[in-house]
């Protein structure tokens, strides 16, 4: 783990076991995630994408250890928290928070805006002084944009995108170093995403935050992330810079998903590429590349042989793909 890094994910396996007869044994288990490594940099974003249910959240909850992994390890500043005891894990619940997709299903509708944005600072016994406490609370609601009258009314009198700007403040009270943001803007129209996601980015810069930023579709990741991983079926098949991806994608995955946004036609010679068939059960994911099954490239090793996340770029670590045709793929030969 280098310095620069805030978080780092190694080998992160994750199984959920399927149970069946009388007895309840295990007949099979969901390949969730499956030996996925990554870094997320210091006040730097990075960028998961994949299709719905190919592993994003599952990844993100194992992160936070409301999902205990498989196998694998989670090192959060330079310590090793795969292992350690809910009770060591306390303290670091501030440090690592969450954005959920949907504001509304994530407040308690309950509760005011003032007893939503307190409960972080009771559970942590922060600013036990009333008065503190609600001058923090101010502060949060005026960091994401919301006025102070905003404090004593409840969740179901605010729009989407207030509500969301209602989680970020939660998630930001706390002073953490990295936000997992799952799926935040994907529940809210096109022009209040962009409102959110600037918000989000002036966050990050302001207080030199880190955030996991999951997402199902890549144009919505395009601005805010400093690299992107793309994952599939459990598995990362390209990881890069931002503006590798988009200007160079590699993985006929990544290329497809890139061609299905308008403006992005990467895929100079070819036409449209759409994904073809359904995402295979990751129950029984397809032997080889998992890709294979849908992939237009697909020769006979690709379902024999898993391919390796190789590195195409010319700094260590600064392009990876998975993919037995990458350098083919890389230098635009046909296949
Ligand atoms: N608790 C669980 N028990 C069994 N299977 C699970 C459980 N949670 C998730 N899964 C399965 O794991 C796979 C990955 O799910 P996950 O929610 O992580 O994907 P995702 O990419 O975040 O999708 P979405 O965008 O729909 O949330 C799916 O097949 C899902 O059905």
């Amino acid at each position: 783990m280098s310095e620069m890094d805030i978080l780092r994910v190694q080998n992160l396996v994750k199984y959920f076991p399927i149970t069946g007869g009388i007895l309840g044994k295990q007949i099979a288990k969901v390949h969730a995630v499956d030996d996925v490594t990554f870094s997320v940099k210091k006040g730097k974003t990075l960028g998961l994408v994949g299709e719905s249910g190919c592993g994003k959240s599952t990844l993100g909850r194992t992160i936070l250890r409301l999902i205990e992994p498989t196998s694998g390890n989670i090192f959060f500043d330079g310590k090793d928290i795969t292992n350690i005891s809910q009770k060591q894990l306390r303290p670091l619940r501030k440090e690592i928070q969450i954005v959920f997709q949907d504001p509304f299903a994530s407040l308690n509708p309950r509760m005011s805006i003032r007893e939503i944005l307190s409960e972080p600072f009771e559970i942590h016994n922060l600013f036990p002084d009333k008065q503190e406490r609600i001058h923090k609370v101010l502060s949060l609601l005026k960091e994401v944009g919301l006025s102070p009258e905003a404090i004593d009314r409840y969740p179901h009198e605010f729009s989407g995108g207030q509500r969301q700007r209602i989680g970020i403040a939660r998630a930001l009270s706390l002073n953490p170093k990295i936000i997992i943001c799952d799926e935040p803007v994907s529940a809210l129209d096109v022009s209040i995403q962009s409102q959110i996601l600037n918000l989000m980015m002036d966050l990050r810069d302001k207080y030199h935050l880190s955030y996991i930023f999951i997402a199902h579709d890549l144009s919505v990741i395009e601005h805010i992330s400093d690299e992107v991983a793309v994952m599939y079926l459990g598995k990362i098949v390209e990881y890069t810079s931002s503006e590798n991806l988009y200007k160079h994608p590699i993985h006929p995955y990544t290329k497809a998903l890139i061609s299905s946004i308008p403006r992005h036609n990467v895929v100079e010679k070819r036409e449209h590429q759409v994904i073809q068939g359904d995402l295979p059960s990751p129950i029984d994911p397809p032997s080889g590349c998992r890709f294979h099954t849908r992939c237009p490239f697909a020769k006979e090793i690709c379902s024999k042989q898993i391919p390796e996340l190789k590195n195409l770029g010319s700094e260590i670590n600064s392009h990876l793909v998975a993919c037995h045709f990458s350098n083919e793929l890389k230098n635009n030969e046909i296949l």
